[in-house]
Order: structure tokens, then C-alpha cells, then sequence
């Protein structure tokens, strides 16, 4: 089963607050509304962990926020772990565990007040040893009796988490989990989310930090100004991104011998430099031409001793679906129906943003 599954969902905040007689008939949305989700569809299996990427402003906390019906969706439906996001919100939020993004404190309940608080608003009756239990997971034990008001940055967020995970939900919906923790605290939240999932439960991710949505992700989801521009694991997004990765061949020989013309007019192919000294030569090329460009050596009668491949990272993926690296990838790839195909020219984004 699905345990989240977005149909066409579109989100638009209502900006102009014109009566609708005066909206532009044609489309029915006023100019000045903001649509921060657009017709995206998309699926999250039971058990995976899913990491939902996109800069600023593309709509990540918006879809959150409709998972858990704290904002209503314009069109489209919403399940989560099968059940209608709106009509049955009571019965999702009791079975997640949300790490809010921006989340603050009650300045005068102790820590183990909040995470006792977080027990009770998900209906758990005897509670004492999980809250003792998380508590201690998240490493805050000795301060637990400590007014939150006095914790430090990550403490807070080490406490956001202690609230997420308590009851042992079926999903986690974490918002920039790691923000304010420093290295060893992001390691061990990258630690209890491979836990969690090793446990079966559903992780949504969603973060800025693109190391531990790598860490930890097996799929992830990137947004672009409302609408969802590729979905599939790292290593295939790899395959079809325009991102370069980069190819070094060491030749046994002369490397000026090489026809460097023919492997630059390989498709996918996008640079081609030899290094005289080292008998080598650098390709920059897309993830799927490198066994092109040696097959491409080996024809030309070049013998390769040997060759190293740095893939594109994450970061240069990400960039190069949301187009912030000045390439527009809009055309998805792997987006799923509703997610990949632009419904409106950049013309007509202009005019709404
Ligand atoms: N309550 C609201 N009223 C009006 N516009 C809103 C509201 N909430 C969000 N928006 C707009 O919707 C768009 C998407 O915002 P959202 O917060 O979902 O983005 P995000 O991807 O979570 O961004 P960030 O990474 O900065 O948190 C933005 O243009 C934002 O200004």
C-alpha cells in the first residue's frame, strides 16, 4: 500500500482577494494568487524513505502541510497511509510523527513535558518508559528536566524529534531535520532514520542538506516553482541528468595520436582535453556516455590502462533540475503524470509571480 499518495494536487494562495467575477475567466485564478503546489501527482510506497528536494519557495512545506491538513489543497486528493488527509486528519496525524520545519519550544515546559505532551496528543495512555525511551535515543536524557527555554539550538531540534518519534509512528514527515545540528548530531539523525526505516516505518525528508538526503533517501522528489520536475532514486536521476560527470582515461602512448575530435562529437559528450604528461585525457560528459567514449578509444585502436569516473554530485543534480545552474530541465525525465510537463509558459509565470 501507498502511504502517501498525492492526485494532481494543486495549492493556490489566494493573494488579490478579488470577487471571482473579476478573475480572468479563462483560467478562474486571479493574477495575484500564488500557486505554491501545481497538478502534481505522486506516490510514496510504504517503508520508503523519501527525500523532497527544491529551493527556496518551491512548495516543499506547502505539500507537507496539506499531508497533514493543516492547509487545504485547491484540487486534487490526498491520502496518507490510506486515508483521506482531510476527512480522516485525526486518524494521520495519530499515526505520524512530524519534525515541523521553524519548530520552537514552550519556553517554561521541561523537555520531558514536551515529549509527554506529544504522547498525549497522539492518545498514548501510560506513556512514562517511550518517553524515557526516545529521550534517551535523541541524547537528551540528562537535560530532560531542564526547561526547554535554556536548550541550545540543536538540543530544540534534538527535542523535535523526540516528539516526532514518540509512539513509534508508521510515518515520519521530518522538515529540515538536521537544521541546527552540528556534524555529530546530523550523523546520528541520519542514524535514527535508517533505524526507523530498517523498522518499517515510512520516512518523508525534506531538506536543503543534500548529503543526508544521499545518506539516507532511496527515492527522491525534486520541486521547482510549485510543480514536481523529477522523481526517481540518485543513481538513475545520475543517468538522465544533464549534470557532467567527468571521465579520466590514462593511454598507453601517445595521447596527441587520439582523435579527441571524434569522442567530443559522441553524443552526451560535452568537453574533451588531453594532458600530454600524463598521457591521459578528461572527458565531461553526461552519467550514460562514458562507455561510449571508451568503446569510441578502443575503435580508434587507443589501449586504455585505465580510467577513474567522478559521478555528478548530488548538488549538481539538484541544480540542474531546478535550472539554477541556467539549463532548464523542466522536462522532468522521470516525472510521474502531472509532474513532469510545464502547464504554463514562463510568460505566464511571470505575470502570476
Ligand atoms: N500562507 C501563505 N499565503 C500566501 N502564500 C504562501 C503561503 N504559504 C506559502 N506561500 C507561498 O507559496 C510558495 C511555496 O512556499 P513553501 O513554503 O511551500 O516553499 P518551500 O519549498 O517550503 O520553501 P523553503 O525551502 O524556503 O521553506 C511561496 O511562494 C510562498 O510565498
Amino acid at each position: 500500500m501507498a502511504a502517501i499518495e498525492l492526485d494532481s494536487v494543486t495549492k493556490r494562495f489566494e493573494e488579490g482577494g478579488r470577487l471571482s467575477r473579476f478573475v480572468d475567466s479563462v483560467r478562474d485564478v486571479d493574477p495575484d494568487d500564488v500557486t505554491a503546489v501545481d497538478d502534481v501527482s505522486l506516490t510514496v510506497e510504504e517503508g520508503e524513505v523519501f527525500g523532497f528536494l527544491g529551493p527556496n519557495g518551491a512548495g516543499k512545506s506547502t505539500t507537507i502541510n496539506m499531508l497533514l491538513d493543516f492547509v487545504r489543497p485547491t484540487d486534487g486528493t490526498i491520502e496518507v497511509l490510506g486515508l483521506d488527509a482531510h476527512d480522516d486528519s485525526v486518524g494521520v496525524r495519530a499515526r505520524t510523527g512530524v519534525l515541523p520545519e521553524g519548530f520552537d519550544v514552550y519556553d517554561r515546559l521541561t523537555g520531558r513535558e514536551h515529549v509527554e505532551f506529544a504522547a498525549d496528543s497522539k492518545g498514548l495512555e501510560e506513556a512514562g518508559d517511550r518517553v524515557e525511551a526516545v529521550l534517551d535515543r535523541v541524547g537528551l536524557s540528562d537535560a530532560a528536566d531542564r526547561k526547554a527555554g535554556g536548550y541550545s539550538k540543536g538540543m530544540r531540534q534534538r527535542l523535535a524529534l523526540a516528539m516526532a518519534l514518540v509512539g513509534d509512528p508508521d510515518l515520519l514527515i521530518l522538515d529540515e531535520p538536521s537544521s541546527g545540528l552540528d556534524p555529530a548530531g546530523a550523523k546520528e539523525m541520519r542514524d535514527i532514520v535508517t533505524e526507523e526505516a530498517a523498522r518499517g516505518t515510512t520516512v518523508f525528508f525534506s531538506s536543503h542538506v543534500l548529503e543526508q538526503v544521499e545518506a539516507v533517501c532511496d527515492r527522491v522528489g525534486i520541486m521547482r516553482e510549485g510543480r514536481l520536475v523529477a522523481v526517481d532514486s540518485i543513481e538513475s536521476l545520475r543517468e538522465k541528468s544533464d549534470a557532467d560527470s567527468t571521465l579520466h582515461v590514462r593511454v598507453a602512448g601517445d595521447v596527441d595520436a587520439v582523435n579527441a575530435d571524434a569522442v567530443t562529437a559522441l553524443g552526451g559528450v560535452h568537453s574533451v582535453t588531453t594532458e600530454a604528461a600524463e598521457d591521459a585525457l578528461t572527458v565531461s560528459c553526461s552519467g550514460d556516455a562514458k562507455t561510449a567514449v571508451i568503446a569510441e578509444l578502443e575503435s580508434q585502436g587507443v589501449e586504455v590502462v585505465n580510467f577513474e569516473t567522478r559521478e555528478a554530485s548530488l548538488e549538481d543534480l539538484f541544480l540542474s533540475y531546478t535550472g539554477h545552474d541556467g539549463t532548464d530541465r523542466t522536462d522532468g525525465g522521470s516525472a510521474p503524470s502531472g509532474g513532469g510537463e510545464p502547464s504554463e509558459s514562463d510568460d505566464e509565470r511571470e505575470v502570476r509571480a
